[in-house]
Parts: C-alpha cells; structure tokens; sequence
C-alpha cells in the first residue's frame, strides 16, 4: 500500500502560507490526489466563553491549538480514512457548527503558524516547508487582512499583535524554522522552491 506523503508548511502570521498550500493544491499538484487542511480550523473549541472572554485567548500560544483533534485526524488519514473538521470562525473566535469533510488522498497539506512549532505535529511531516517573509510585510499584510475579513479594528490588530502575535513569533514560531527541510523567501513567489515541492512530491508517488 502507497504510503501518504504530508508536507507541513509553517510560518509566521500573514507570512504567505495559505497562499503556498494553494498554489501546491490546486495549481501545481492538481492531478495529483492531494488534500489542503488549515491548522486554523484546529484552534480549541471556546464556545462556552462570551466573546468577551474569548478575545481575551492568547491564539498564538501554542497551548491554543486542539493537538489530540489534529494528531487523530492526520492518523486518520495516514490510514486513507476520511475525517471530519470543523470550520472555524475568526470573527467570533469560535468553532462554527459548520464542518468540512476531507477524503483520503495520497498526499496532505497542513498549514499553519505551529505546524513545526509543535513536536507532536511536526513529526508528522515527510517535507517540511517554513515560509519566511519580513515582519514587516507580514504586519502589514494582516492588517489589511484582519480589518477586511476578520472584522478588526486597527487599533485591535496593533494591540494583538504587539502584546501577543509578535512575542509568541519570537519564542515560538520563529525559531521552528530549524525544522524545516525548506524554507522559502516569499516575496513575488518563488517558483523554484514550489517547483522543487512538486519533483519531491512527484518522486515519492511514483
Ligand atoms: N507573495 C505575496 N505578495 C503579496 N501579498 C501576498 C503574498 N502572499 C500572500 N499575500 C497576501 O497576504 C495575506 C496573507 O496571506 P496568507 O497566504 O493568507 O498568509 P498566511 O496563511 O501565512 O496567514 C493575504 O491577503 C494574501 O493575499
Ligand atoms: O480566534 C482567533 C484565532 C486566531 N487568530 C490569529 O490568527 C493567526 C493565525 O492565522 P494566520 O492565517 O496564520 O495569520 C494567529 O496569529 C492569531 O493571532 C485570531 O486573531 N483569532
């Protein structure tokens, strides 16, 4: 039996990660049986807190995350099984009652700012991908993305960011670069580091 490849794509905040998983899932891999999950969707469920009490949750602590939920489903889809995951909703800071069912595929993409930072995650990686952008484009970057999508304010995402995303990216997601087989400068793109993800792909299919 064919054995799933995962490739783990870490980095900061508004680094360009989403954007990478899906240019690999949809462009580069398209013929390829390949699933893109987002970490986003893993962040533990606060339903029962107010939305006053959950803007109050440091997210970008890794303590965040529901790491048994995420370590089943890849296990899951280590054995080809289909997993359920629910959406989540950065406007309220809370799990949906909406959820997106994954089928097995050959190949997973799983992105996110812990992906490398988390041991119990990143062992699971067969390439590890760790996207590295300056800080401040990605700062402006999730500006305009928090007010646009998240429903923020800009005195919000400079609080957030100053008192939490920024201090949690130097302890703990900066430092997982070290983990990755690849990082990749993206700025404009980087058509070579994707097209080299694509040959590493397709040699371990084949
Ligand atoms: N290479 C790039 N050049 C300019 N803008 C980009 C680039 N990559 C991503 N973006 C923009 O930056 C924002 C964050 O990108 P995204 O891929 O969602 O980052 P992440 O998943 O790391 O948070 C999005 O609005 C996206 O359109
Ligand atoms: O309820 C939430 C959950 C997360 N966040 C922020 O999201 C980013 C991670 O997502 P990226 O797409 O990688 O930017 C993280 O820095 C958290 O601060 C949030 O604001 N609210």
């Amino acid at each position: 039996m064919k054995k799933v490849t995962i490739i783990l794509i870490a980095g900061g905040t508004a680094s360009g990660k989403t954007t990478v998983a899906h240019r690999l899932a949809n462009e580069i891999l398209k013929d390829k049986s390949v699933t893109h999950i987002s970490m986003d969707n893993y962040y533990k469920d606060f339903s029962e807190l107010t939305f006053d009490e959950r803007k109050k949750i440091n997210f970008d602590h890794p303590n965040s995350v529901d790491v048994e939920m995420l370590t089943n489903d890849l296990t899951a889809l280590l054995d080809y099984q289909p997993i359920k995951v629910p959406i989540y909703d950065f406007k309220t800071s809370a799990r949906t009652e909406e959820f997106i069912t994954y089928k097995p595929s050959d190949v997973v993409i799983l992105d996110g700012i812990f992906t490398l930072a988390i041991k119990d995650i990143r062992k699971f990686g067969d390439i590890k991908i760790f996207i590295k952008t300056e800080d401040d484009l990605r700062f402006i970057r999730r500006l305009q993305r928090d007010m646009i999508e998240r429903d923020r304010t800009i005195e919000s995402v400079i609080h957030q960011y100053l008192t939490e995303v920024k201090p949690m990216h130097d302890t703990f997601i900066g430092s997982s670069i070290e983990y990755a087989d690849l990082i990749v400068p993206y700025k404009e793109g980087n058509e070579v580091a994707i097209d080299l993800v694509a040959t590493k792909i397709s040699s371990l299919l084949s």
